[in-house]
C-alpha cells in the first residue's frame, strides 16, 4: 500500500428531552421551569403542554447550548481531579465501537450522568460513559457514547466533550464512526481513514462554533483545510499493512448528514458527485471543534452498510441500525487493534 498525500486519491433515556429544539431556542423563551409547569398545570387553553415539571427543567438542560470555558474547565477538573491522571489522546466510540474504551487498563470510569453539566447519551451503542486510563504506556480518555444533533442536542452541546477533552491535556483526537459506504469499491466491514469532510450541516448554517468566539479556545475564522493529521493517516495505512488488513483499509471523504434518517437514493447519488465515500451522522462537528482548539485529529468510519444509489425494493438493502451495530461489533477486535497500535507509536514518539 502507498502512502498518502493531501492529493489522497486513494433527551434522555427516561425520555426526558422529546419535545427538544436543536437549535437552542424555544418559544418558551428564558423563562423558569417552575414557572412553565405551573402553566402547563392551568387549563387557560393557551397552553396545552403535558411535561411534568422535571422534563420542563431537563428540556431547559437541553437547550442551553453555551458552555463558557470556566463551566468546561470545571468539568475538566473534575474528570482529572477523579481520575488521579492527565490524558493525551481522546477517543471517541463510533455507533458499537464502545469496546474501544474496553481496551483501556487501570480505568477510571465516569458516568455522563455524574459528571457536572454533562449532557447524557440516549442511542443504542452508546454507553454514556467517560473511560480514563492506560492505554500502550500512554493516558488515555474515551467517550464510551457521543451526542449526536438528531438526539436534540445543539451542535456545540454535541462536541463540548472535546472541550472538555483539551482541557484535560488532550493534544490528539481520534474520532471513530459507523457509517454507510457510498464508494461501490468499499465492502462492509472496511476502515475509512477520514482526509477531509464535507459538512452538510455547516452548508445549511448549523456550526459548533456558533457564537460568540472565546479566544482562548482558538480563533474566529479557523482554517480547515489539512484537519486530519497526515503522518497520523501515513501510520495507520502501516498498521494495516502489518495487521494484513490493507484491501480492507481505504482513504477517503465522510460527511455528517443531521439525521436520524438514513439517506435517500437521490441523496445519496448528489454525495457521490460531490466526492463523498462515506456518510454518518456524526464526527464533523467534534473535528472542527478539535481544529479549533489545535488538536491533532485521527478519524475513521467503519462501514457498516453499502449505500446503493440504484432503487430496489429489496428490504435488506435498507440501513438499519441493528446491523450497524453488529457490524460494528464484528470488527471490534480490528478497530480495537488499529487504535492501539497508533496510540503506541503516538507515545513512543513522545
Ligand atoms: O456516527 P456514529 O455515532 O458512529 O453512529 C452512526 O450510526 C448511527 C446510525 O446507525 C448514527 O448515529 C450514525 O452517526
Ligand atoms: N447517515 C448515515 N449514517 C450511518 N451510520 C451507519 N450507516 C449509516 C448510513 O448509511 N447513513
Amino acid at each position: 500500500m502507498t502512502g498518502y498525500n493531501s492529493k489522497g486519491d486513494v433527551a434522555t433515556s427516561n425520555g426526558n428531552h422529546r419535545n427538544g429544539h436543536s437549535n437552542g431556542s424555544s418559544s418558551n423563551g428564558d423563562r423558569p421551569a417552575d414557572d412553565l409547569a405551573q402553566e402547563n398545570q392551568t387549563d387557560n387553553g393557551r397552553i396545552q403542554c403535558s411535561l411534568t415539571p422535571e422534563e420542563l427543567r431537563a428540556l431547559r438542560v437541553l437547550n442551553e447550548d453555551t458552555y463558557p470555558y470556566e463551566v468546561i474547565q470545571e468539568i475538566a477538573d473534575f474528570i482529572v481531579k477523579g481520575a488521579g491522571m492527565r490524558p493525551k489522546i481522546g477517543i471517541i466510540c463510533g455507533s458499537g465501537l464502545g469496546s474501544l474504551a474496553d481496551i483501556i487498563q487501570d480505568a477510571k470510569i465516569f458516568e455522563y450522568e455524574k459528571i457536572p453539566n454533562f449532557p447524557v447519551s440516549t442511542v443504542e451503542g452508546h454507553a454514556g460513559k467517560l473511560v480514563v486510563g492506560h492505554l500502550e504506556g500512554a493516558i488515555v480518555m474515551a467517550m464510551q457514547g457521543r451526542f449526536h444533533f438528531y438526539e436534540g442536542y445543539p451542535l456545540a452541546k454535541c462536541s463540548m466533550p472535546v472541550r472538555v477533552m483539551k482541557l484535560c491535556g488532550v493534544e490528539y483526537l481520534f474520532a471513530t464512526n459507523a457509517a454507510g459506504g457510498i464508494n461501490p469499491k468499499f465492502a462492509v466491514g472496511d476502515i475509512m481513514l477520514m482526509h477531509d469532510h464535507v459538512n452538510m450541516l455547516g452548508f445549511a448554517g448549523n456550526s459548533p462554533l456558533q457564537g460568540p468566539n472565546d479566544p482562548r479556545f482558538g480563533p474566529r475564522f479557523p482554517a480547515l483545510v489539512n484537519s486530519y493529521n497526515k503522518d497520523l493517516i501515513n501510520k495507520a495505512l502501516e498498521i494495516g499493512k502489518s495487521m494484513g488488513i490493507e484491501s480492507n483499509m481505504h482513504v477517503g471523504v465522510y460527511s455528517c448528514l443531521g439525521g436520524p434518517t438514513y439517506e435517500t437514493i437521490a441523496e445519496l447519488k448528489a454525495l457521490r458527485m460531490m466526492g463523498v465515500d462515506a456518510v454518518g451522522m456524526s464526527t464533523v462537528h467534534e473535528v472542527i471543534t478539535a481544529r479549533h482548539c489545535d488538536m491533532k485529529v485521527f478519524a475513521f468510519s467503519l462501514i457498516t452498510n453499502k449505500c446503493s444509489t440504484e432503487y430496489s425494493d429489496k428490504k435488506d438493502e435498507e440501513a438499519n441500525h441493528d446491523e450497524v451495530m453488529s457490524v460494528a461489533k464484528n470488527r471490534q477486535k480490528a478497530c480495537c487493534e488499529l487504535v492501539a497500535r497508533l496510540v503506541r507509536e503516538i507515545h513512543a514518539q513522545s
